[in-house]
């Protein structure tokens, strides 16, 4: 992603599914900030194959819920994936990059309510998912290793994501 106006946000942590640099089975995807957005562009490989030459639908939905958790960093508040729902528009192709953004559709006190979309670089829109995320405390987290500096990522200032 080129545009020197997007913001550069942090993975999750080194080791995380979706974002982590050193997770040697993790999508690896890049994260930017773009307004009230954030946006990734992913090409899956051999190692998301579902049918020959295809993304696999999990791969896809792992994306997607991983995007969504970069939402929250815009939003300020640590949240779990409660329902997740794609629909699977078109086949999504292996090596072909597909630009996924995300947003926060609404908020209903502790229900984030959250959309996005992946499109190839040629214009087609193959999937959209919306989730329910709901906020959680620290407690949900700490007992299962997450350290103080992963849960302050999802409260820094705006002016840092
Ligand atoms: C998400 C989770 C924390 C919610 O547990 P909880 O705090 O006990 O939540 P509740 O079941 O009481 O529901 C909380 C609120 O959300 C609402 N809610 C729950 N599921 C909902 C749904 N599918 N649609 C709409 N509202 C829903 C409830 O009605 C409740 O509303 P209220 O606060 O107005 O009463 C818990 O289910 C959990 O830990 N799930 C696992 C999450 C996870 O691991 N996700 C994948 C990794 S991020
Ligand atoms: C404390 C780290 C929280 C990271 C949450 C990021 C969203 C991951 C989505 C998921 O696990 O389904």
């Amino acid at each position: 992603m080129a545009d020197p106006s997007l913001i550069s946000l942090p993975p999750h942590h080194p080791q995380c599914l979706g974002c982590g640099p050193d997770n040697p089975a993790g999508l690896h995807l890049e994260v930017y900030r773009d307004g009230d957005s954030v946006a990734t562009d992913v090409a899956f490989d051999a190692r998301h194959r579902g049918a020959p030459g295809l993304a696999h639908g999990g791969a896809i939905s792992a994306a997607c819920d991983d995007l969504f958790g970069f939402v929250l960093y815009l939003v300020q508040e640590i949240a779990v994936t409660r329902t997740l729902t794609v629909n699977y528009l078109a086949p999504v192709p292996l090596g072909q990059p597909h630009r996924i953004t995300a947003r926060l559709q609404r908020r209903q006190g502790r229900r984030l309510h959250l959309e996005a979309t992946g499109t190839g670089h040629d214009g087609v829109t193959r999937f959209i998912a919306e989730a329910l995320f709901l906020v959680v405390d620290r407690e949900h987290f700490t007992p299962h290793g997450a350290d103080a500096d992963v849960l302050a990522m999802f409260n820094r200032p705006p002016e840092h994501c």
